[in-house]
């Protein structure tokens, strides 16, 4: 029987972000006053977040955003600028949109939103922030209920997207370090591809009771070599900002950095660079902003629902290869689609 490829379910995730891009721009028009601000003229970045008193993450959410939704762009010489578009959101204007849109500026999503870009991030974190384990504070990622249910969250789209990312990623004879692995599907397709390989899938305990659970039932799958991946996985718990990672050829690092913020994701950077063994490889699977830092959509509404959720947001390619050059690796120029608005890039340690 003939089986057609699955369609890229991007539009339902495009549809998912949008809310959160809804937010920053009702947050950005009544609660951060962003166009009348710039209608006085345009802004370098650091003027305009310092104007406005956002930190460097909310800022590179909220202004690559706006720009994605043409109502910013940045001028020749680098500053943040109003386009005609953006003109409509100013009260001068005429005429304007400021009292239409107003009609929901008290939408409790927009009102938190301008809480969260004005706070760099939520008020209250007593429970710890989703996807984080960071120092001796608590995290969901700790706590049985939690890390199953957002663990279990995450398979859909690791089912879905593992098998493109394992026919993307290097095959070869040798060791795969899953970073943050979650459910584990990246490293089972890649051992499934790799027949003669191992793997380390490392990640917090409680995480790795659900992937075990998963591993099993991809072992009985039926898929031919699936029964045998099992023996190749080593299941690691630990804490990958403090605890020595095993050496590896291979790292993987899916959806892993846009939870962190930027001083973080350099010390990453450095760890995963260590942890690789000479001609090693680190691969990176993520959303990227454009090097422009103005869009793609699709990817600025991502970076406003991590920001939303995580201590992160999206990076562009460049931000991405800053760090990996900052860990003596050597970034390569290739950038490789995958599906819902992903891709995967990666950089190779000297011989
Ligand atoms: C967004 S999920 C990504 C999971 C998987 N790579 C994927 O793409 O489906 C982030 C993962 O990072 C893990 N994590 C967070 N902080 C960690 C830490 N300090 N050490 C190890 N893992 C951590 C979480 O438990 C979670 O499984």
């Amino acid at each position: 029987m003939f089986n057609a490829p699955l369609p890229d379910p991007a539009p339902i995730t495009r549809h998912l972000r949008a809310m959160f891009g809804s937010r920053l721009l009702l947050a950005a028009v009544h609660h951060l006053n962003v166009f009348e601000t710039l209608s006085a003229g345009p802004l370098s970045l650091p003027d305009l977040s310092r104007t406005l008193g956002l930190n460097e993450r909310p800022a590179m959410t909220l202004f690559p955003a706006l720009c994605a939704m043409e109502l910013l762009q940045w001028d020749e010489a680098g500053r943040l600028a109003l386009t005609d578009l953006g003109r409509f959101l100013t009260v001068d204007h005429v005429p304007n949109l400021t009292g239409y849109t107003g009609l929901e500026k008290d939408d409790p999503g927009a009102l938190e939103m301008a809480v969260r870009l004005k706070n760099d991030g939520p008020l209250q974190t007593d429970e710890g922030i989703s996807f984080v384990k960071e120092g001796e504070g608590p995290s969901p990622m700790d706590d049985p209920e939690l890390s199953r249910k957002f663990t279990l969250g995450l398979a859909g789209r690791a089912r879905h997207l593992s098998p493109i990312v394992a026919a993307n990623i290097s095959k070869r004879e040798g060791h795969l370090l899953d970073v943050a692995g979650g459910t584990g599907f990246y490293t089972y397709e890649w051992l499934l591809a790799n027949p003669t390989s191992t793997a380390t899938l490392f990640d917090r305990p409680a995480v790795l009771a659900v992937s075990a659970e998963l591993l099993d039932e991809f072992s009985r799958s039926g898929r031919p070599g699936a029964a045998q991946v099992k023996e190749r996985v080593t299941f690691m718990p630990g804490d990958m900002l403090t605890d020595e990672l095993p050496q590896t050829d291979l790292l993987l690092a899916a959806s892993l950095f846009h939870d962190w913020p930027t001083p973080t994701c350099q010390a990453l950077a450095t760890r995963f660079a260590a942890a690789l063994r000479p001609g090693g490889e680190l691969w990176v699977h993520d959303a990227f902003l454009n090097d422009t830092l103005d869009g793609p959509l699709a990817v600025t509404d991502y970076s406003a629902q991590l920001f939303w959720v995580t201590k992160g947001r999206c990076y562009s390619r460049a931000e991405y290869r800053s760090w990996f050059a900052g860990a003596s690796l050597e970034p390569t120029p290739t950038t490789i689609p995958t599906q819902l608005d992903y891709g995967l890039i990666w950089a190779r340690k000297p011989l």
